[in-house]
């Protein structure tokens, strides 16, 4: 039990005692993976271990929704001639393929381990990660297997970029057919890049439709460099989300908003189209960021995400995406903390769950949640945008197993 808590951020509003699901002086139980209790810390149940919080903060651990792990190399040379007044243009993703294709499992595997421990280190305890840098049959294959090893859900992203030398048109069938058909046994979803050097309107709506055909979950990327059809294609496919969305007109946040409408079901349980906003990569590749105070104020959902990869986003730092969130984005701290643990469950869909191993929710603390928790050096989560930078992450438990940090003195 982590007793003594100054500030515990549950994300759980259907709770009696406190609106905002932030309680005082609180307290949280939990056997194995399992949240078991949670309250005020005066009317804990007695327990095995005892950690005294001191008055710190505890929040859910970040749900880092949208990821490419599975890479090797490096373009740094690339970052830097942005940083001197370049454009970022999705060609560079073939620069990252040819060093994937060329790395050994053991070595693809080792990066992307690497990088998982990395985010671990600063809070993220759920991580979703797509392929992407292979773009043929068997590189992609190769990178869901390593993915599923490494990650908590995996997107198919064959369609990420059409390789050189090849037919736009025959890449999208490839991906839509053969190579959808081999990758299924390691991946929940399908995503396709959506933009000009990409993947076009009608060769994304191939794609998304055979992808959903074949069972998969939805993802986007789309409206990242420029106006385009991304959001109005992930809502009219019932995407779980669509990512970046830096260039947005009223109609795409209209189209957004009434996905969450309860009109625009007949069933109780309809979940819309989440905005995934990813300010890291706004900032790497100076592009607008993405319009998140507009998308709350609409009824948007939202989820943020460190969007780990290495042209646009070579961070895995949920923190840093939460201080730009609110000192940059116009989000209060509890909004950004909300998107980057709540949000980014609610597109992965795994916000309400079961109560049984593997199939619990995450995001936010509750009984028969999964046990995913950070304390922060820090009395409240408040601190994360007001010590910008500072490292914050005393310690995390995943599936209630410390995983980083010591939570001790
Ligand atoms: N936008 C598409 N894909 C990645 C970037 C990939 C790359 O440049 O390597 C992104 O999410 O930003
Ligand atoms: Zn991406």
């Amino acid at each position: 039990m982590i007793t003594n808590i100054g500030e515990l951020v549950t994300q759980d509003l259907q709770r009696e005692d406190t609106d905002t699901g932030v309680l005082r002086d609180a307290a949280v139980l939990f056997e194995g993976e399992r949240i078991s209790w949670i309250g005020s810390a005066k009317a804990a149940p007695a327990a095995d271990q005892l950690i005294d919080a001191a008055g710190r903060a505890v929040l859910p651990g970040w749900v880092d929704s949208h990821n490419h792990l599975i890479f090797a190399g490096d373009r740094t040379a690339e970052f830097e001639a942005r940083m001197s007044g370049q454009g970022y243009a999705a060609g560079g993703i073939a620069v990252t393929v040819d060093a994937t294709r060329g790395a050994s499992d053991q070595e693809l595997e080792e990066l992307a381990s690497a990088r998982v421990l990395e985010a671990r280190s600063q809070g993220s305890t759920y991580l979703e990660t797509k392929t992407g840098y292979g773009l043929d049959l068997a590189h992609e294959v190769r990178s869901a297997q390593i993915a599923s090893r490494v990650a908590d859900q995996v997107t198919f992203l064959g369609a990420h970029l059409v390789p050189a030398g090849i037919d736009p048109d025959d890449y999208t069938a490839l991906v839509s057919g053969p190579m959808l058909q081999a990758v299924l046994p390691w991946v929940q979803w399908a995503d396709v890049f959506c933009e000009r050097g990409a993947f076009t309107e009608e060769q994304s709506r191939q794609v998304l439709q055979a992808c959903q055909q074949a069972g998969l979950g939805l993802r986007v990327h789309g409206n990242q460099l420029g106006p385009g059809a991304g959001v109005k294609l992930a809502v009219e496919f019932a995407a779980a989300s669509v990512d970046h969305v830096n260039y947005l007109d009223d109609s795409d946040i209209d189209a957004l908003a009434a996905s969450w409408s309860p009109d625009s079901s007949v069933r109780a349980d309809h979940l819309g189209t989440v905005a995934t906003c990813l300010p890291a990569c706004d900032l790497s590749t100076r592009q607008p960021l993405a319009p998140a105070r507009r998308l709350l104020d609409a009824g948007v959902q939202i989820a943020l995400a460190s969007n780990c990869n290495p042209g646009t986003s070579f961070t895995t730092s949920m923190p840093y995406c939460v201080t730009t969130a609110v000192l940059q984005m116009g989000l209060s701290v509890h909004e950004a903390v909300r998107a980057a643990t709540w949000g980014g469950a609610l597109a992965l869909r795994k916000h309400r769950g079961e109560d049984r191993d593997g199939a619990r929710a995450v995001g936010s603390l509750a009984v028969s949640h999964r046990a995913d928790l950070q304390l922060l050096e820090a009395p409240s989560a408040t601190h994360l945008a007001y010590r910008p930078g500072m490292p914050l992450t005393r310690a995390v438990w995943r599936a209630g197993q410390l995983v980083a940090g010591q939570p001790r003195s």
